[in-house]
């Protein structure tokens, strides 16, 4: 799947959160953003999504032209090829890590049931979550709550990853199990967009944009 961005801005007001930015990901790139506070990295994030409109320019998954789906056809779509990190990601409640980490299965339905167990032991066991995997969620800590976010995203093995600070809830020893699952999903042709503060997650990708002020300033690598 190819995405274009296409002379998007977001303004609020006469603030030019995102400014006219244009840029492709080809299949299996891996692209990130980084950029001080307030350069408009989650806002540019946010369009790609769908959860946020813009105020000009298009996004384009392949052909299909995302401001002209529909919520439920945007749903569908996103259900099946998108995975989603937020920077502050929610499980539901009222499930263990392990129900929350295989929900999008009984949404989509991509694989068989045996498929998907062992999808569910590997992103357990490269995230670490043996010991938490029956807890509910007010038990966890912030940063366990974004690895169960993180292995919920790559259960139904999507196309592409789009990710606003994986990381950034983590300590060390945790963003580099999610550093090198990120690699890997990458090397097995994920294509991963991301933004992000953490430079050792940002070396990773193959390009890395600087963002300030709404544009791109800077490619970094
Ligand atoms: N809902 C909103 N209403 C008004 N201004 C907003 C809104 N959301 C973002 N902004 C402004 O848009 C600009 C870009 O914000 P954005 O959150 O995209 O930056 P960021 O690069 O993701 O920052 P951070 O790294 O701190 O998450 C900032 O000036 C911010 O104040």
């Amino acid at each position: 799947m190819i995405l274009r961005i296409n002379n998007l801005s977001r303004h609020y007001g006469s603030t030019k959160a995102v400014n006219g930015i244009s840029f492709d990901i080809n299949q299996s790139d891996y692209v990130a953003i980084v950029g001080p506070s307030g350069s408009g990295k989650t806002t540019l994030l946010s369009m790609i999504t769908g959860m946020l409109s813009s105020s000009a320019g298009e996004i384009y998954f392949d052909t299909l032209k995302l401001s002209s789906m529909t919520k439920g056809e945007l749903a569908r779509f996103r259900a099946k090829n998108i995975g989603l990190i937020f920077q502050f990601s929610e499980l539901v409640s009222h499930l263990t890590v392990e129900e929350n980490i295989l929900l999008p299965a009984l949404l989509v339905g991509k694989f068989e049931e045996q498929e998907y167990r062992e999808k569910c032991e590997y992103l357990i066991s490269s995230l670490n979550l043996h010991t938490i995997r029956d807890q509910l969620p007010s038990s966890l800590s912030g940063g366990q709550i974004q690895m169960t976010a993180i292995a919920r995203a790559l259960i139904n093995e999507p196309e592409m990853l789009l990710a606003d600070e994986p990381s950034g809830d983590l300590d060390p020893e945790n963003s580099e199990l999610v550093r090198k699952l990120l690699s890997d999903f990458n090397s097995r042709g994920l294509t991963i967009l991301l933004v992000t503060h953490d430079m050792n997650l940002a070396f990773d990708a193959k390009t890395i944009y600087e963002m300030r002020e709404g544009s791109f300033t800077r490619v970094v690598k």
